[in-house]
């Protein structure tokens, strides 16, 4: 077994946890001239690091996790990329103990910003920065150039800011990386940003599942009409995704690779965590909400064969769709459902950023997260430029549907987009993510909601009281139990 002994404590930063992305964040940094001092829990894949790729840069290797510390140049910085949960809780506590106050940890993993927050404040009264830093972009962004979100005190990212936007993703120049805000406002933002990622992947498969179950679409046709998207507002990385997934041949069967893949969505939680947290601060978020219930319902395979086996086909009737015209505006009108869809998802994450932002204090710009998210991660596309737009236009946008820029493009998509969601209904084939954004937006441009409705419901079962048009401020009751049933204003 090697055993390294690191003797000078001149590393800039550190990386604990060398697995699929904490290797790759370290040969990065290591490649553009960091000096990186590297630890893993088990030792293997720390000398796996070394054997391949010591000449790619400067790493301080380390067999001990006190050795790593020693290491380190003051103030120290060391990054853990690990599981969330236990596994960096553990990580935690262990550098915590050997390091001194004014060194920075950073938490790069998908954690939950509530515990980052727990975390930053007990490490805080030890004299310790505490990041929680959201990492975008995979094995490959890792490794060439990620998207980075981190939070925590500015005072840490006067010290970790440099190296991190000279290893971060470029974009027109400019680093996908920023100080996101205090305490967990990176790792919230990451998280919405996995959210919006479930809901952009969830609507680019019912666009491909209509094209299929509607239009009677080959898959390598499908491909073909997601290559042109590339060429329109679209376009994305998740398009380009789409694209080779569908293209590919399975060897073993000769037919579409996506016929050989069992057809149930997995996922590590981001999804549940952003609609969990939209829930508990009151923010509709509908496509993040149902991307990650689709994934479920994939996934319930008892109640999917007992629902398949009692046959309820009833009603379910595909459109005919023979003509090639009438295919070539069925396409158009679902990539118009597409666009309107993601407008509204985008909106929805945006909108539980802003909250988050508003309820903390952290003052994130909005503008400059779409900005860092044009690089380096899962949802980067052309469409961002417009949202980074549209806030630098008017920062105390409400809502990013009323920016003129995606106000317009709602008017020109919302025909289709109605014709689609109801094709889709009378068809038979679920699109969850398309018909609630449309109804999001149905929702927030009505001039009056059955909400008022389930308020008399409310008073009515439970005198939960209600407001009046006529005196929003006032709170009143009907007496419904009493023969007479009389209204009283109870403050
Ligand atoms: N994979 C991806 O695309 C992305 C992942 N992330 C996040 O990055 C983090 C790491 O993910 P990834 O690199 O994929 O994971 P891997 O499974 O590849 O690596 C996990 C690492 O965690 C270490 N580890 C696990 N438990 C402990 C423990 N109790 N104490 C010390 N070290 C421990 C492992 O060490 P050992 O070798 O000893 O087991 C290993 O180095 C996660 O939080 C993930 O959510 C973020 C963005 C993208
Ligand atoms: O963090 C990521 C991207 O930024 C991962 O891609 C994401 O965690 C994948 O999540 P899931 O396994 O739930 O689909």
């Amino acid at each position: 077994m090697t055993s390294f002994t690191p003797a000078r404590s001149t590393a800039d930063l550190g990386v604990v946890g060398l697995g699929v992305m904490g290797a790759n964040l370290a040969r990065n940094l290591a490649r553009h001239g960091h000096e990186v001092a590297v630890f893993n829990r088990t030792l293997a894949r720390t000398e796996r690091l070394m054997d391949r790729y010591a000449d790619e840069g400067t790493f301080v290797p380390a067999a001990e996790l006190a050795d790593f510390v020693a290491s380190l140049r003051r103030p120290r910085v060391a990054i853990i990329m690990v599981q969330a949960g236990p596994a960096t809780e553990a990580v935690i506590d262990a550098l915590a103990d050997l390091m001194e106050p004014g060194d920075i940890i950073v938490d790069a993993g998908n954690t939950l910003y509530t515990d980052t927050r727990r975390r930053e404040e007990a490490l805080r009264d030890r004299g310790l920065h505490f990041v929680g830093m959201g990492v975008s972009g995979g094995e490959e962004g890792a490794l060439l150039g990620p998207s980075i979100m981190p939070g925590g005190t500015a005072e840490s990212y006067n010290r970790l800011g440099p190296m991190l936007e000279s290893i971060s993703a470029q974009v027109d120049g400019a680093p996908c990386c920023t100080h996101v805000g205090p305490d967990g406002a990176g790792h919230f933002v990451k998280m919405v940003h996995n959210g919006i990622e479930y809901a952009d992947m969830q609507l680019i498969a019912e666009a491909y599942d209509l094209l299929r179950g509607v239009a009677g679409m080959s898959v390598a046709e499908i491909a073909e009409v997601f290559r042109t998207w590339k060429d329109s507002e679209l376009d994305s990385y998740l398009i380009d995704v789409t694209t080779e997934v569908l293209s590919r041949t399975d060897p073993a069967t000769g037919g579409p690779f996506v016929d050989a893949v069992v057809d149930a969505a997995g996922q590590k939680g981001t999804g549940v965590w952003t609609t969990q947290t939209a829930l508990e601060l009151g923010v509709a978020v509908p496509a993040i909400a149902e991307a990650t219930f689709a994934r479920a319902a994939s996934s319930s395979a008892g109640a999917r064969l007992a629902v398949r086996n009692a046959s309820l086909d009833a009603g379910a009737q595909p459109p005919a769709l023979d003509e090639p015209k009438a295919r070539e505006e069925f396409v158009a009108a679902v990539k118009d459902a597409l666009y309107g869809s993601k407008i509204a998802a985008y909106a929805q994450g945006f909108d539980e950023i802003a909250t988050a932002s508003q309820l903390y204090g952290w003052q994130v710009d909005l503008g400059a997260m779409a900005r860092i998210w044009r690089g380096g991660c899962i949802i980067r596309a052309r469409f961002l430029d417009d949202i980074t737009r549209a806030y630098d236009e008017e920062p105390a946008l409400g809502s990013l549907l009323t920016a003129p820029v995606f106000a317009s493009a709602l008017e020109a998509v919302l025909p289709a987009w109605r014709r689609i969601v109801a094709t889709a209904a009378l068809a038979g084939v679920p699109a969850p993510a398309f018909a609630s954004s449309l109804a999001y937006v149905d929702q927030l441009r009505a001039e009056r909601l059955p909400a008022a409705l389930i308020q008399g419901q409310r008073d009515f079962f439970g005198s939960h009281t209600y407001h009046r048009v006529d005196d929003p401020e006032g709170t009143y009751h009907v007496t419904w139990s009493a023969p007479e049933r009389v209204e009283e204003k109870w403050a």
